[in-house]
């Protein structure tokens, strides 16, 4: 039995332990655990506790002063049109406008909108609820319910938010949230459709060999409806606004609705994070998506072939997501609303990799998923504009994304040390494997999938290029996976093969990483301008 000994010293009660110390050493003759003076920091204690009273009388009251109110990093300055808005009348238009983008588009009530986290009952709501419409005779059970909207919220909420409410979600020793995406571990391209319309007739590429699966708008109405109706049962969903492409003449703003802090802390990478005070007039969104991924799709609606389903309306400009909590559907998705938009304003969007020499020599890395854009764009000695995704107008490239995306699998300090140091706090590792105590990751584990990933904010690589914007390249670089030797290790293509060879786009698909042989064509390239990318 241990107890303190009248000197302060730490010590045993057995006899054999008095003896030893009496001796001047510890048990088994280790030297005593020397600790203060007791009398002395008894003293000291009675003097800290008057010197320096707690301002506050109870528990609550300490905590209410741990936290500071969020003040935005400049003024808010009222928007010339909008005159002297207040604080206040703010805040109301944006729960409007967030209350707007859950409303049903069947029922004329739905839920009270009103922010903040359901959890903190003695926290009353920021603004008072808003109804989708003036109430009716018609009123339904969802519209007596709250929604709570826990808004932009910062990589800090949003871990405390997934690790109290969703099962699998840890912090792994060097910070990051692992997390699990449940059943679907990657993306599903056999379940995506896009709604066949007076929109997009002319514009998309339908019929055989075209990846674009139809759907009509009705079948994307009832999809809609579904996900909305389940998100507005929750008692709390998660609302993103944030921007996509770098080039400020071209940027989109875009809302996700999700019901999972894991998708809300994955935008947040992944998207370009608006400041304070862009978020004060962000406005409508142009593009928003609806991620109830954890409910499935009606099979017995027409054109759903799975419980998954993944339905982009261009003319709405909504995205809704049923069916699957793989998070990669929302980024990539996102993409497929820019290679309809930008090319409509001239613009080339590219799925590649970009870096930038020293001496501003800008290289793009295309290749198919998996053939290293991400890997090789992410060069110590470059520096980094962005790994998958861009625009290519007469000002130049510019990233669409504000993150990486990385894949995890025999990710190692030695080959990648910039994508493996960004594994951070902020990070999320999608369906790793971790030692349950030390919670130090395994990644060359696949139980869980071989499909591992880390998503994380841009700039957590030491020498990304911040704006993410380049002059106009110099070099392509077309990446592939070749299992069967079919094209040489590297060559050197001029115009009219580059053309050829990316039309080609050859890459074998059943791989394992550590099988696979890089075809890199390198081109020195006289490309200014995207329409004559354009035309190949
Ligand atoms: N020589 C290599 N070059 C690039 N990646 C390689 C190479 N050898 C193995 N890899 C692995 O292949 C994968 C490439 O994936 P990634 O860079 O994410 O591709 P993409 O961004 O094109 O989808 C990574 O897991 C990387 O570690
Ligand atoms: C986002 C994805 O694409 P990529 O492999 O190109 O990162 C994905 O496959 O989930």
């Amino acid at each position: 039995m241990a107890s303190g000994g009248a000197n302060g010293e730490f010590s045993f009660s057995s006899s054999t332990t008095a003896a030893a110390n009496r001796a001047g050493s510890g048990r088994n003759g280790l030297p005593k655990i020397q600790t203060q003076d007791s009398a002395k920091k008894a003293e000291d204690l009675c003097y800290d506790d008057s010197a320096t009273p707690v301002k506050a009388q109870t528990l609550d009251e300490l905590h209410s002063l741990q936290k500071k109110r969020s003040t935005p990093s400049t003024p808010i300055t009222a928007p010339a049109a909008a005159g002297n808005q207040s604080e206040e009348e703010r805040q109301r238009q944006q729960l409007q406008s967030i209350s707007a983008s859950l409303a049903s588009l069947t029922r004329e009530t739905g839920p009270k909108v009103v922010k903040g986290d359901p959890a903190r009952r003695s926290t009353a709501p920021k603004v008072g609820h808003v109804e989708h419409y003036a109430p009716s005779i018609s009123v339904t059970d969802s519209s007596l319910k709250f929604t709570h909207v826990l808004y932009n919220l910062s990589p800090a909420e949003l871990y405390e938010q997934a690790i109290k409410y969703e099962k699998g979600s840890f912090i792994t020793s060097t910070g990051a949230l692992a997390t699990l995406s449940g059943a679907k571990t990657g993306r599903s391209p056999r379940d995506k459709r896009v709604v066949r319309d007076d929109t997009t007739e002319g514009d998309l590429w339908w019929g055989k060999g075209s990846p674009n699966i139809e759907m009509d708008e009705h079948t994307f109405m009832v999809n809609r409806e579904r996900a909305v109706d389940y998100l507005n049962s929750l008692d709390k969903v998660f609302v993103n606004d944030q921007f996509l492409n770098w080039d400020p003449e071209h940027r989109i703003k875009v809302r996700i609705v999700s019901a999972r802090a894991y998708h809300s802390l994955f935008m947040h990478n992944m998207c370009i994070r608006a400041t304070p005070e862009e978020l004060e007039n962000f406005g409508t969104p142009d593009f928003t998506i609806y991620n109830a991924g954890q409910f499935p799709c009606n099979r017995y609606t027409h054109y759903m072939t799975s419980s998954t389903s993944i339905d982009l309306n261009l003319g709405r400009r909504e995205m809704v997501i049923l069916g699957t909590q793989y998070a990669g559907e929302m980024k990539k998705g996102l993409f497929g609303v820019m290679h309809y938009l930008m090319p409509l304003r001239g613009i080339l969007s590219l799925h590649s990799g970009c870096n930038m020499g020293k001496d501003g020599d800008v290289a793009l890395f295309f290749g198919l998923s998996g053939t290293g854009k991400t890997t090789l764009s992410t060069d110590h000695n470059r520096y980094l504009i962005g790994d998958d995704e861009h625009c290519w107008s007469d000002n130049g490239v510019s990233n669409i994304e504000g993150g990486c995306y990385a894949k995890c699998i025999d990710l190692s300090a030695e080959k990648e040390p910039d994508i493996f140091n960004a594994i951070k706090f902020g990070t999320v590792l999608e369906n790793v494997v971790f030692d349950e105590h030390t919670r130090q990751v395994d990644y060359s584990d696949k139980s869980v999938t071989e499909n591992t990933r880390a998503a994380y904010p841009i700039e957590y690589i030491p020498n990304a290029k911040l704006p993410c914007v380049g002059p106009h390249p110099k070099n392509v670089i077309l990446l592939a996976c070749d299992a069967f030797g079919v094209l040489p290790p590297v060559s050197r293509l001029n115009l009219a093969q580059t053309m050829y060879h990316f039309i080609s786009g050859y890459t074998a698909l059943v791989l394992l990483p550590r099988f696979r042989s890089f075809f890199v064509v390198s081109c020195s390239c006289s490309f200014t301008r995207p329409n004559r990318l354009t035309k190949c």
